[in-house]
């Protein structure tokens, strides 16, 4: 597959060796307001700043190249994109973590999340690590974790600090520097803790499940997710 990949940052060169590894070709190498042509590519991998993510989707849709985007920090732009992707009959996919782990991981905090609804002895809180480059807090993925609560139990939303609260789940976002990306959920009582935690030793399993759905979306019309991809059930 010709690839273009818009954001030749961290994540983007580490992309770039995984799907030269798997017998693709890079057509395109954006970072910045660059004049690109995106319809030399059959497929295009966004990993850019959350100021630039929209744009460059937007230019793909309209192109009716299929686009994955890892870019975080810009969804209150999403419905926009997605409502664009069906409009003009394109693909899209955005997720938050394509590693498999972490899709994995998502899974998990959800099921413990349906189990934990009733106790009310328990706190739930969360903290995400990651490096000092970093432009957003909390994390895309630290956010699609408190989303999979949310959606499986009374609380109405997510806040930054380690504040209890009833209401809404607290979110601590550490930068330290060099950290790839960790995530813990807890549930506190007075008697004991549940933790469940992901660790990314690496950027590689992000940029392969990148590349896995950019193999996977070519063809197919729609706006998808990393669980349609994996086939997480
Ligand atoms: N979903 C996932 O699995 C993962 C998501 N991410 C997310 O991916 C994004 C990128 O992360 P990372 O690679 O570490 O960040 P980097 O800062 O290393 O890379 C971002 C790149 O985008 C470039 N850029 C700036 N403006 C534009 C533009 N208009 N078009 C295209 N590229 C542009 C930057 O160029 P310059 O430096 O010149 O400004 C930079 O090279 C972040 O939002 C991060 O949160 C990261 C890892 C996994
Ligand atoms: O910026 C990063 O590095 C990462 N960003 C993603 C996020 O915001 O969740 C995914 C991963 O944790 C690394």
């Amino acid at each position: 597959m010709k690839i273009a990949l818009l954001g030749y940052g961290r994540m983007g060169k580490e992309i770039e060796k995984i799907a030269i590894s798997r017998g693709h070709e890079i057509v395109i190498r954006k970072d910045v307001d660059d004049i690109i042509d995106i319809n030399l590519a059959d497929v295009a991998i966004d990993f850019s700043v959350p100021s630039s993510a929209f744009d460059n989707i937007t230019n793909c849709i309209n192109n009716n190249v299929p686009v994955i985007s890892g870019t975080t920090g810009w969804l209150d732009k999403y419905d926009e994109a997605v409502n664009l992707c069906i409009e003009k009959n394109s693909a899209f996919i955005y997720a938050s973590n394509y590693s498999l782990g972490v899709n994995i991981f998502f899974e998990l905090n959800k099921q413990l999340a349906k189990m934990m609804s009733n106790l009310e002895d328990y706190n739930i809180s969360m903290e995400e690590i990651h490096h000092t480059k970093k432009l957003d807090a909390p994390s895309g993925t630290a956010i699609t974790l408190a989303k999979g609560v949310i959606e499986n139990t009374t609380k109405g939303g997510w806040e930054l600090g380690d504040k209890t609260s009833k209401e809404n789940i607290p979110i601590v976002a550490k930068r330290i520097p060099d950290v790839p990306g960790t995530h813990t959920v807890w549930y506190d009582s007075e008697v004991d803790s549940i933790e469940i935690k992901h660790t990314a030793h690496n950027r590689k399993g992000f940029a392969l499940g990148a590349v896995v759905a950019a193999e996977w979306i070519v063809g197919k019309e729609g706006v998808f997710s990393m669980k349609d991809v994996l086939n997480i059930r």
